[in-house]
């Protein structure tokens, strides 16, 4: 990025339609922020955003820039620049041993097999985590996996890692380590989630409700308006909806 205006996050007048069904609708969101987050209720659009974000799926409307990259259409450079951890790390895994698994995206991205053994070693390293080289990641706890979901990611030393709801299902001391982990993460975040208060500290948040923009701004007057919201809405009763 050399243009001193540009954004490291780009994504303008975003639109998904899948099947006719609007997704997402008209959502912009550019920021040069080092940690963003991205709030709605459950089925708001949020992991589709963040899909498209990341290049995995290709918006029907829109434009979408990471670090100037088109990250849909250059998958090679989109790897450098851009990762995501899922809610579930079962749905990331794919090798049995926790090496294989850190060194696949860095192969993908070209690098030699010798040199991608040492830089998974030096992330292990990096973890204090040398010793899970040859574990079986079969037989680690669900919070262990998502860390080393999480470490592959780090291995590809991209710019922005997409956070989609990391914690769920995890226990409480866990997340706190987990969170510990995220925080001292010196890359751009960009955080979903549904719960406003994993978001404390951070810069800008995006409303999403139904797939629009609902408000974008710094976190500080964003989350207490979702907040009062989702309190107004909780006080009702519309679970009894079968619409939607
Ligand atoms: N390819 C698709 N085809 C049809 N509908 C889709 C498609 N992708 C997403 N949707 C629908 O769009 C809506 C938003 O889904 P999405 O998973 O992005 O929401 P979310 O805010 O992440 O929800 P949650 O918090 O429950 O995970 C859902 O109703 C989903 O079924």
């Amino acid at each position: 990025m050399t243009d001193p205006s540009a954004h490291l996050i780009d994504m303008q007048a975003i639109g998904f339609t899948p099947e006719g069904k609007p997704v997402l609708a008209d959502i912009d969101l550019r920021s040069n922020a080092r940690r963003i987050g991205v709030v709605g209720r459950n089925g708001s659009g949020k992991t589709t955003l963040a899909r498209i974000m990341a290049g995995l799926i290709d918006a029907d409307q829109g434009k979408v820039r990471v670090a100037g990259v088109d990250v849909a259409k250059d998958r090679k450079a989109a790897l450098g620049v851009i990762g995501i951890l899922f809610q579930n790390p079962d749905h990331q895994i794919i090798f049995p041993t926790v090496e294989e698994e850190i060194a696949f995206g860095l192969l993908q991205q070209g690098h030699p097999k010798e040199e991608a053994g040492r830089i998974v070693a030096d992330t292990l390293s990096s973890f204090g985590k040398s010793h899970w080289a040859k574990a079986a990641i079969h037989q680690l706890s669900q919070g262990q996996r998502q860390l080393v979901c999480l470490m592959s990611v780090l291995a590809m030393r991209p710019k922005v890692i997409i956070l989609d709801e990391p914690f769920a299902g995890l226990d409480i001391p866990t997340t706190l380590q987990l969170q510990r982990t995220l925080d001292a993460i010196d890359l751009t975040l960009v955080h979903i989630t549904h719960d406003p208060a994993v978001l404390a500290g951070y810069d800008e948040v995006l409303w999403i409700d139904q797939g629009r923009t609902e408000m974008i701004g710094v976190a500080a007057q964003v989350l207490p308006a979702f907040q009062d919201r989702m309190n107004q809405i909780g006080a009702g009763d519309d679970l009894s909806d079968l619409t939607g």
